[in-house]
């Protein structure tokens, strides 16, 4: 399934630039599986991009926890720069190497964007309007990591493969949560949960 993405010539240019520094870094430091790199695109950039239509912009802080190569949350970034939403994006990831990944995409496309280089868990209180996260962990641990991080009337979005409705239901049993789901539009299978009120049972 191929999908193009309704963005700017700037945009496209500055994503442009960034596939073709994971392509350059991937060997090295693995920032996604090798499998999906002829088809880096979709996988990772449209799959990315799906994931910004999704959130009630504008929005003033987007904190996107577990990075990686930065996906979502640098995608989102960069988007963000046409329409001043978000405003601030916050990329958290523990793994030093690809923070100077990051970092070198940030510098080299002119995204704004802050990496903060920390574990989740023991960064303080991000307050952020919308948290993001694609492939770090259950849900039940990423509704952890909302409580603590999303602000008063925040939005988590959280991308879920084909096992979404057993983590749904795990989850359930910890959490008070209302949610929304929306297919992916790259996958069949997966979705895609928006989820607000977050708050333990
Ligand atoms: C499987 S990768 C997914 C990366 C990216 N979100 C993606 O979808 O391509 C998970 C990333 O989260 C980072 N990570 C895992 N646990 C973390 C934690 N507790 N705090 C910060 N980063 C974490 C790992 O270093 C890794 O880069």
């Amino acid at each position: 399934m191929s999908v193009t993405l309704d963005v700017s010539r700037e945009t496209k240019a500055r994503l442009e630039i960034y596939a073709d520094l994971l392509r350059k870094w991937n060997p090295k430091i693995n920032l996604v599986s090798k499998n999906t790199i002829d088809d880096l695109w979709n996988r990772h950039f449209v799959d990315s991009a799906q994931i910004y239509s999704l959130a009630p912009h504008p929005v003033k802080h987007w904190a996107d926890l577990g990075s990686g190569g930065g996906f979502p949350g640098l995608v989102i970034a960069i988007m963000g720069a046409e329409r001043k939403s978000p405003k601030k994006t916050t990329l958290v990831e523990s793994d030093s190497r690809k923070c100077a990944f990051l970092r070198t995409v940030i510098r080299e496309t002119g995204a704004f964007a802050t990496v903060v280089n920390e574990r989740i868990e023991v960064l303080p209180e991000l307050s952020a309007d919308i948290i993001s996260a694609r492939a770090l962990g259950s849900l039940d641990l990423l509704l952890s990591f909302a409580e603590r991080h999303l602000a008063n009337n925040g939005t988590a979005i959280f991308p879920k493969g084909a096992n979404w409705e057993k983590e749904l239901a795990d989850a359930r049993s910890k959490w008070n949560f209302d949610y929304q789901l929306a297919k992916s539009k790259t996958e069949t299978g997966p979705v895609i949960m928006k989820i607000t009120g977050v708050a333990r049972v």
